[in-house]
């Protein structure tokens, strides 16, 4: 390797979650150079960034960390533990907080839930429980400044919305001053303004010194990169940018997906939904904590069988607007919601509200206990709970399965869930919804994260279910190209207030 050498993989075989992943792979970063790499599936994508860090088992070649030599020979003479990894700052797409007790056990509707998140940190206290692991830089106040959380600095971790919550998770790993950052796909689940704005935060960082490798979709590849390495039958294929995006072919069709018909016409049959003639229905709605108004007089209505996608911006309102929907704000009880057929407030039970609705997001993988596998999750869908902790049919156990099958992860099946790759995770949670037969499937930025492919096939399953003529579908993505052709009706939110519906 030449003397300007970063960090280099020489033929490498890695082993991850008991596959043999990549075997003979080589890939090399100079000093200066910021990459793209872009790889076919989560698997793979997980299984280079994790071989990075050391979480994988690499049973043959080399990875070297020559950017970290220097470092390591200063620690060394000073008799102090080291490590290569201190240089190193990752923003996956599984990030998750911690509370102040240090476990990661909140649940899904404290974040609705103003006065019960005491043991979640706020954005300021948890910037300064971080300990740097090196001076240079960042600092919390360049960090608060640059990603804008000056204005959310008292606010719980769990009230923050999908895009604050990154931007934080960003500026977290930045108070680290690393010599490399790791980012998988950094602007997934960004508004398209905030999106815009990245190509700026990106310059920032590198000229603050530190070099990037960042996994994204081609469409994304921010203005610093300078290298792209796309992941082709078990190669990476090296290119200066310019060169790349010159070889590239424009046309970036997703490939359609075979969908086993067979199996599916059984598995919708099983999906026997009631008729309710008050379907969704919202009058006047408000929503508000203290002082700060989050929605303000949302009226809409959803018929049965219609499908609809929910737009705005981050922090627009979009999930509080669902967390009403699915029984977990407690603010929906003062307010004019019927939802099938019962006016809320009315003595029903939050598992009546629950039964209807099969949520899918991008968000709700977090919340489910550690011990829970792939199989286990899906099932926890007969009984609206997150986890499994009742006994099951044999009608409900070979459901799971069969979708599993359908869906092509039954071989994850005794995974744990959390170990599961993104897309897994998202189809899990897609089977989890349908298993019983939900007559409004939601889906909230669920394909966020996912590659090109599995969002594709995703989106066309989702497709084939919203076209059932019983079954509604409300879908929220910052991307126009992500939403499935069913969607015929929009409600745009800006700062919680309903400024375009087209119904
Ligand atoms: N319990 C709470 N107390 C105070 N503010 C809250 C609470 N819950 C949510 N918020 C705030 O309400 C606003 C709306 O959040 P919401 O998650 O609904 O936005 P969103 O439109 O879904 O955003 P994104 O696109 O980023 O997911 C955010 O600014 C969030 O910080």
């Amino acid at each position: 390797m030449g003397k300007s050498s970063f960090l280099y993989f020489e033929k490498v075989g890695v082993k991850h979650l008991g596959n043999t992943i990549f075997q003979d792979f080589d890939f090399s970063m100079e000093d200066g150079q910021h990459w793209a790499v872009l790889f076919p599936s989560v698997l793979e994508k997980e299984a280079f960034f994790n071989t990075i860090l050391g979480k994988t088992v690499v049973y043959h070649g080399h990875v070297r960390f020559p950017f970290a030599t220097q470092y390591q020979n200063v620690k060394m003479a000073a008799k102090e533990v080291s490590s290569y990894r201190d240089l190193i700052a990752h923003v996956s797409q599984k990030y998750t907080f911690t509370n102040k007790d240090n476990l990661q056990n909140f649940y899904f509707q404290q974040r609705f839930n103003a006065t019960e998140s005491d043991t979640a940190y706020t954005v300021k206290e948890h910037l300064s429980t971080i300990e740097p692991k090196n001076n240079g830089y960042w600092d919390i106040e360049k960090v608060m400044n640059f990603f804008n959380l000056e204005a959310l600095q008292n606010e719980s971790l769990l009230k923050l919305s999908n895009g604050e919550t990154r931007r934080l998770a960003i500026g977290s790993a930045l108070l680290h001053n690393p010599k490399l950052f790791l980012m998988d796909e950094p602007l997934t689940g960004l508004d398209r303004e905030t999106r815009e704005m990245f190509d700026q935060v990106f310059q920032q960082i590198v000229d603050s010194g530190i070099q990037l490798i960042i996994a994204t979709k081609v469409q994304e590849i921010p203005k610093v990169i300078t290298h792209v390495g796309e992941y082709r039958s078990g190669v990476m294929h090296s290119l200066t940018k310019s060169a790349f995006l010159e070889n590239r072919s424009t046309n970036l069709a997703v490939d359609s997906i075979e969908i086993d018909n067979s199996i599916l016409e059984k598995l919708l049959l099983s999906l026997d939904v009631p008729k309710y003639e008050q379907f969704v229905k919202l009058h006047g709605v408000n929503v508000s904590y203290g002082e700060k108004r989050i929605l303000k007089n949302v009226t809409w209505e959803i018929k049965q069988g219609e499908s609809w996608s929910i737009k705005g911006h981050n922090g627009a309102g979009k999930s509080t607007l669902i967390s009403l929907l699915i029984g977990e704000h407690p603010q929906a009880y003062a307010n004019d919601i019927y939802l099938f057929n019962k006016k809320r407030g009315t003595g029903e039970s939050i598992w009546d509200i629950k039964k209807p609705i099969g949520f899918v997001s991008s968000d709700l993988s977090r919340f489910f206990p550690r011990n829970q596998t792939c199989y286990k999750v899906i099932l926890s869908g007969c009984f609206d709970t997150m986890g499994l902790f009742k006994k099951t049919t044999d009608i409900q156990s070979q459901l799971a399965m069969d979708w599993m099958i359908f869906l092509q992860i039954h071989k994850f099946a005794n995974v744990l869930f959390h170990q599961a790759p993104i897309d897994v995770q998202r189809f899990c949670l897609l089977a989890r919804a349908l298993i019983k037969s939900p007559a409004l499937l939601i889906c909230d930025e669920a394909t966020q994260g996912m590659d090109e492919n599995q969002a594709g096939r995703f989106r066309q399953i989702v497709n084939l279910i919203a076209n059932r003529p019983m079954i509604s579908l409300l879908y929220v993505s910052h991307y126009d190209h992500d939403i499935p052709s069913v969607v015929d009706k929009e409600l745009v939110l800006r700062d919680g207030e309903v400024i375009q519906m087209n119904g």
